[in-house]
């Protein structure tokens, strides 16, 4: 004991010693070192960390404020810029961008297929052989599929509005969501989660935590896989009991490895539907190069994770706002009602046209402005040789972002941004507002699923809309407020009564 005592204190005036030189070095001598922002995010992650994870609040909520008062470009944290510009987010996504995707975003293991790919010369080929599936036309073909799933869908709000029964709608949602492009992926009835009672599958409350524990991946971008690399070695029961998240991360990605393994033997689906797998399962004359089967069940798995939680979270933005606003609902109500003249049809109207509808087309703008997909840090590189952004010359190599959240809610462009305005839409200008809208994000890593998500977006709420009236219950906004993990998550869930809309004629 006597003699551990110096070495301990030893220890630690070492250790003190090392965050003195190295907060030193940060402000005075790191190639940042000149960039505007809190002295405590220059000196350490503990900044950011100090919102970020704590579950009130997120880091992208301050960003305003820091760049108020230091400027366009802020250096958010030891080694991270923060960009607040127009100009500069379209210079960093731009189609034929030479920023790279950092790894501090793109490390996640169950992803790491095309999404983890950080260069657009390695990710574009790759991506491109998916993007004809998700090609308009794909999708218009795909909406048999797809109303199948929204048919299903609708027959659980008949059956709550007959028993008088509350609906858990984000997780409806969720199960919608990811029934459709499970079942769009595997050409088969997908993960089935509608049938789970109450919608409360253990895969997608497991999925909530799983994006909670992710947030942790930005920090320790080798550690964090080094450590899901340990805990996959405890046992399935070990897993399901300590750590769930990582259970049905497992699962997710078992059933995507077999059911893509399925695809990948029969050259395509048994009865021919087509589905994104096709890209490789199909023979190909031009192509040099097919991703092994674990590349395959990630690449599954980001379609899973990048296709379910994000339009669900905007559908239950627009079902939220417009239950608490009579006037939008009656307006939106009323278009309905001309362009969905059978609501009860098999046969629902198409994507094609309902997106010319004016009003329904503004509250899914609002809806994904307000929603966002990805709302904070998609983090890039800056390309080798440094970039001038805002006129401030900028290293190569330098991790820089730009939230979507800062553009979406700038109250400069979108007056009172937390109001549900459909309207501003609608408003002469709003062709200026276009340029500011970024929910899918721009360039060459932008969604490869809008099509698909707009298809759901549009007939998940007309027909729910036209068909039943919602009323919130055990639902505040509290409930409603979010977190950044990511893509973004409520801290609660939207939960409504259903009634039958009574038909006039
Ligand atoms: C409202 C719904 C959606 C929104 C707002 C949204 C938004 C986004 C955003 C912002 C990105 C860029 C992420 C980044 O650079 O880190 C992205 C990428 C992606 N999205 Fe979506 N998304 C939606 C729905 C979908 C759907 C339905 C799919 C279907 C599979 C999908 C598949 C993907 C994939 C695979 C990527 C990665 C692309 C790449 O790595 O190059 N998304 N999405």
């Amino acid at each position: 004991m006597a003699v551990s005592l110096p070495y301990s204190a030893l220890a630690v005036v070492a250790v003190v010693a090392f965050l003195v030189l190295r907060a030193v070095y940060r402000v005075t001598f790191h190639p940042l070192a000149k960039f505007p922002g809190p002295k405590l995010a220059a000196i350490s992650s503990i900044y950011q960390a100090w919102y970020d994870l704590r579950p009130e609040t997120s880091y992208i909520f301050e960003f305003a404020r820091l760049h108020e008062k230091f400027g366009p470009i802020v250096r958010i944290t030891p080694n991270q810029l923060h960009v607040f510009d127009i100009a500069a987010y379209n210079e960093i996504f731009k189609i034929g961008t030479r920023y790279a995707r950092h790894r501090d975003n793109y490390n996640n293991e169950a992803a790491d297929g095309f999404f983890n790919q950080l260069e657009l010369k390695t990710a574009k080929p790759w991506r491109d052989a998916y993007q004809p599936y998700f090609s308009k036309g794909a999708i218009t073909r795909l909406e048999p599929l797809i109303n199948s799933r929204i048919k299903k869908f609708l027959s659980k709000f008949e059956l709550a509005a007959a028993n008088n029964e509350p609906m858990d709608l984000s997780m409806g949602f969720r199960s919608v969501t990811s029934d459709v492009v499970t079942s769009y992926m595997f050409a088969d009835n997908g993960f089935e989660l509608l049938d789970v009672k109450d919608f409360q599958s253990s895969i997608l409350i497991a999925l909530e935590q799983y994006f909670d524990f992710s947030q942790w991946a930005t920090y320790w971008p080798n550690f964090m896989p080094w450590l899901t690399r340990q805990l996959q070695k405890l046992t399935e029961e070990q897993q399901e009991k300590f750590i769930p998240a990582l259970a049905a991360t497992n699962w997710i990605t078992e059933q995507c490895r077999l059911k893509v393994e399925r695809i990948m033997q029969n050259g395509g689906s048994e009865d021919g539907t087509p589905t994104v797998f096709d890209a490789w399962a199909k023979p190909k004359e031009k192509r040099t190069w097919t991703p092994n089967m674990r590349q395959m069940t990630a690449d599954a798995f980001t379609f899973h994770g990048a296709g379910t939680d994000t339009t669900a979270h905007t559908l239950t933005t627009a079902t939220w706002h417009l239950i608490n606003n009579e006037e939008c609902l009656q307006k939106l109500r009323a278009e309905l009602h001309e362009a969905v003249k059978e609501p009860e049809s098999e046969q629902l109207v198409s994507t094609n046209v309902l997106e010319t509808l004016p009003y329904l087309r503004a509250v899914v703008k609002e809806a994904l402005r307000m929603s966002m997909g990805v709302p904070g840090r998609m983090a890039r590189v800056v390309p080798e040789g440094g970039a001038v952004l805002c006129g401030q010359k900028i290293p190569g190599g330098t991790a820089i972002t730009s939230a979507c959240y800062c553009y979406h809610f700038d109250p400069k462009v979108f007056p009172s941004p937390h109001t549900f305005d459909p309207e501003r839409w609608l408003a002469p200008d709003a062709a200026q507002l276009e340029s500011r809208f970024m929910a899918f994000s721009k360039g060459p890593r932008s969604c490869i699923g809008i099509n698909l998500a707009y298809a759901e977006l549009y007939l998940n709420l007309a027909y729910m809309v036209r068909r039943f009236d919602l009323e919130a219950c055990q639902t505040t906004d509290r409930d409603m407020e979010w977190k950044d993990n990511f893509v973004v998550t409520t801290k609660g869930h939207l939960r409504v009564k259903v009634k039958r809309v009574e038909e006039d004629n």
